[in-house]
C-alpha cells in the first residue's frame, strides 16, 4: 500500500467513508522536516543569512501509532506559517527542545521525542483514521485542521483552552506536523473543510486567520468594535491579511502599514483606504541598535492623524516587536490598547512607559487561539466572509524555497505547500459559492 491508493481513493468520487476505513495504510510517508542534529548548523550567522533551505529536508519517515482521541489525516494541502521559519532556524531555541519536553509527559507523548521534526501547522486533508473515543470525524472527512494542541486534565484550561498548562503548537511544539503527506492530529483539532475552496486555498488561512480573530476580534484579545481605528502592521502579511479583513468586515477603519507600492495596492483592493508605506515615508524609530528617536514616533502619528482626519489609534496590531513597539505605544490614543502576538524583529521590546500609564493604555498578550475561537474563525471563512490571501503554491519538495520567501519578506499574504494534491485548485464541492466570491478568493494569486 501507498500514498497513492489513498490518493485514488480521495480523487474518486464515490469512496465512502468505509472504503476509507478499509483502506490499509502505509508504513512511512514523505515529510518535510528538519533534524536534531544539525541544530548548531547556523551557530554564528546573522539572523537573515540563516538559510531555512538548507535545514529543511524532504525525508520518508514511519507512520507513527495512531492514539486515543487522535486522528491520522491524508494531507492534501499545507501552508508556511512563520513559526516553520522559526524552526528552520533553530530560533529563539530549537525546536527539539519542545518535543524532548513533551516526550517526557507521558508514554504515548514520547512518540514524539524523535530525532527529526516533522513541520507545519495547517493542513486540509482527508480523515484516514480515528483513534478509540472519536465520534465525531470517520474517515473520508474533508476537514481543515487549527494547531492547538492541549491536554485539558488542569482546570486552568477549562474556560479558555490557551490557557491549558500542557498548550501546545501542533507542528511546532509536537511532532506529526501538516507539511507531509500524512498527519497526526488530535481529533478536537479538525474542523470541516470550506467547501467552496480548494485544498490549498482551505489550508492556507487556519493558524494566521485564528490568531488575527482571538488577537484583534475576540473579547479575550482587543474586542475591537465598530468605528475603532486599527494600526495594522504587516498588512498584506500572513496576519495582517486577515486582520485587514476582520477590521473591514467589522466596521473598523484599518490603517495598513505595508512596505511597498504593490502591498499597498493590494490593501486597497480589500477596501482599505488608510495606507502607509514605511519603506517610502522612511520611518527610522531606532537612530542606533539602542537608541529610539520619538522624534520620529510623532512624524509617524502625525501621518496617522492625517489618514483619520485627526484621529488616534483606538488599537494597534502589533507582531514586529522591537522594530515597532515603541512607536505602537506612543500612536495608540488615550485609553487604547495594543495587542501583541510576536516579535519578529526582536523580542526585548522597549517603549517610554509615561505614555502607557498616564495615557491608560492597556498592553494584551495574545497567542494562537482557544478551540472555540479558532471554530468561529473558520467558519467566516466557510460563510465566505473572510477569505484566503494564497499568493504562491509550492511542491512539498520546494519547501525550503517557500520557508525561504516568508524569512525574507519576499512573499504575500500567504504561501501554500500542495502535499498529496497533484494539482492546484482541486477539492472545490460547491462552485456555486465560489463563483460569488471568486474575485475575492483569487485577489492574492500570482503578484
Ligand atoms: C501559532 C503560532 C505561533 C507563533 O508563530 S509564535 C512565534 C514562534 N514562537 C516562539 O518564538 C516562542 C518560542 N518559545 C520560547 O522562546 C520559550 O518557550 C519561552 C521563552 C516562551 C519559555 O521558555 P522556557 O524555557 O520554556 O520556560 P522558562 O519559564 O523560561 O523556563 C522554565 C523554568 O523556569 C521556571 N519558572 C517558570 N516560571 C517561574 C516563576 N514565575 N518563578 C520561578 N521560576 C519559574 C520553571 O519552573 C522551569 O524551571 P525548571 O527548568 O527548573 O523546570
Ligand atoms: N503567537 C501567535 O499565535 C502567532 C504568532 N505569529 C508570529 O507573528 C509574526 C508574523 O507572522 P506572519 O504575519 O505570518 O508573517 P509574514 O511574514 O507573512 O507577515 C509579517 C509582515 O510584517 C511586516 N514586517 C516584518 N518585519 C517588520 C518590521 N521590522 N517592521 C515593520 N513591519 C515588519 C512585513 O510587512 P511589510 O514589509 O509589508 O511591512 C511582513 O510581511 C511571526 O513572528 C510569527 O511567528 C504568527 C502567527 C501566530
Amino acid at each position: 500500500m501507498t500514498v497513492k491508493d489513498i490518493l485514488d481513493a480521495i480523487q474518486s468520487a464515490d469512496a465512502t467513508s468505509e472504503d476509507f476505513a478499509a483502506l490499509p495504510l502505509p508504513e512511512s510517508y514523505r515529510a518535510i522536516t528538519v533534524h536534531k542534529d544539525e541544530t548548531e548548523m547556523f551557530a554564528g550567522l546573522e539572523t537573515r543569512d540563516k538559510d531555512p533551505r538548507k535545514s529543511i529536508h524532504l525525508d520518508d519517515v514511519p507512520l507513527p501509532e495512531l492514539g486515543p482521541g487522535e486522528a491520522l489525516v491524508a494531507v492534501m494541502a499545507s501552508s508556511v506559517n512563520y513559526n516553520s521559519v522559526w524552526t528552520s532556524i533553530f530560533e529563539p531555541l530549537s525546536t527539539f527542545g519542545f518535543l524532548e519536553r513533551y516526550g517526557r509527559t507521558n508514554e504515548l507523548a514520547k512518540r514524539h521525542d524523535l530525532p527529526y521534526h516533522i513541520i507545519g501547522s495547517d493542513l486540509a486533508g482527508v480523515v484516514l483514521r480515528t483513534g478509540p473515543g472519536v465520534n465525531a470525524w470517520r474517515p473520508g472527512d474533508e476537514v481543515v485542521a487549527h494547531c492547538l494542541s492541549v491536554e485539558l486534565e488542569s482546570s486552568d484550561g477549562h474556560n479558555d483552552t490557551m490557557l491549558d498548562p500542557e498548550q501546545r503548537i501542533w507542528g511546532f511544539e509536537t511532532n506529526f506536523g501538516g507539511l507531509a503527506e500524512i498527519a497526526l492530529v488530535k481529533s478536537n483539532q479538525l474542523m470541516p473543510k470550506p467547501d467552496h475552496l480548494s485544498w490549498e486555498e482551505a489550508a492556507a488561512p487556519g493558524l494566521v486567520n485564528s490568531t488575527a480573530y482571538r488577537q484583534l476580534v475576540s473579547r479575550n484579545g482587543a474586542g475591537m468594535k465598530q468605528g475603532d481605528n486599527v494600526l495594522i502592521w504587516g498588512a498584506s502579511g500572513g496576519l495582517g491579511s486577515y486582520a485587514t479583513q476582520f477590521a473591514l468586515a467589522g466596521g473598523a477603519n484599518p490603517i495598513c502599514v505595508v512596505s511597498s507600492p504593490q502591498k499597498a495596492e493590494i490593501c486597497r483592493s480589500m477596501g482599505a483606504e488608510a495606507i502607509i508605506d514605511r519603506n517610502a515615508e522612511g520611518y527610522r524609530f531606532w537612530k542606533d541598535e539602542n537608541t529610539q528617536d520619538p522624534k520620529e514616533w510623532k512624524r509617524f502619528g502625525k501621518r496617522i492623524r492625517e489618514l483619520t482626519g485627526g484621529e488616534d489609534i483606538d488599537i494597534v496590531f502589533e507582531h514586529p516587536g522591537r522594530e515597532t513597539f515603541g512607536a505602537s505605544v506612543f500612536v495608540t490614543r488615550k485609553g487604547g490598547t495594543i495587542t501583541t502576538c510576536a516579535s519578529t524583529s526582536g523580542y526585548m521590546h522597549e517603549y517610554d512607559n509615561r505614555y502607557l500609564w498616564m495615557s491608560l493604555k492597556r498592553i494584551i498578550g495574545s497567542h494562537f487561539a482557544n478551540y472555540r475561537e479558532a471554530w468561529e474563525a473558520n467558519r467566516l471563512i466557510a460563510k465566505g466572509r473572510i477569505h484566503p490571501t494564497l499568493s504562491k503554491v509550492y511542491a512539498l519538495e520546494d519547501t525550503g524555497q517557500a520557508a525561504y520567501d516568508v524569512h525574507r519578506n519576499l512573499h504575500q499574504g500567504k504561501v501554500g505547500v500542495l502535499c498529496l494534491a497533484p494539482e492546484e485548485g482541486l477539492g472545490v464541492r460547491d462552485h456555486e459559492k465560489r463563483a460569488q466570491h471568486i474575485d475575492a478568493i483569487n485577489r492574492f494569486r500570482n503578484i
